[in-house]
């Protein structure tokens, strides 16, 4: 039983040509928080990203995200840990909005090349909650015991 009392609000993928033959995102297992996303390079290119290089990298689909959500873009730990690759900027952000090809932003801080062939796995997204504020200019800010104290002012131990 899901601890949110079921309520899953539906996202809609609509796949375009260069990735009609790969799986679409999709929790891999019962507890999943993201769902992986593939890289919708083609079979007789495969993308190669030298130390330190950056690239934007497809996913083959368009995601109509439901209102009030987001989708967030997150490096996969394995590719991280084996091979140095991540999202250059993680968490990428997916606006409920945005109906272009989702795409992928890897770098590679590894000290390897990294090969990213057709349907590898690549990072994953999250979908999550946003709420929209509405600003209020003020003049200052309510007292606090922190006040202006941060980057490391409450010390370590
Ligand atoms: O990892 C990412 C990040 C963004 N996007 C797409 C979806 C998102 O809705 C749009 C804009 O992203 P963002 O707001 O992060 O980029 P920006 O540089 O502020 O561009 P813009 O001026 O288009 O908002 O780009 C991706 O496909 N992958
Ligand atoms: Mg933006």
């Amino acid at each position: 039983m899901n601890i949110h009392n079921d309520i899953h609000p539906t996202l809609k993928l609509v796949r375009l040509p260069h990735g009609q033959d790969l799986p679409l995102p999709a929790y891999e297992t019962a507890g999943a928080a993201g769902m992986d996303l593939r890289a919708a390079v083609s079979d007789d290119q495969p993308m190669t990203l030298a130390p330190g290089q950056r690239a934007l990298v497809p996913t083959g689909f368009v995601m109509e995200i439901p209102e009030g959500f987001e989708a967030q873009i997150r490096p996969r730990s394995g590719l991280a840990f084996k091979n140095g690759i991540t999202c250059l900027n993680t968490p990428g952000t997916i606006d409920s909005d945005y109906r272009g090809e989702v795409k992928v932003l890897l770098i590679n801080l590894g000290d390897e090349p990294f090969e990213i062939t057709r349907g590898m796995r690549i990072a994953q997204t999250i979908i999550a909650p946003v709420t929209q504020v509405r600003v209020q200019e003020a003049t200052e800010a309510s007292t606090t015991d922190r006040g202006a104290g941060g980057f490391g002012s409450t010390g370590v131990a």
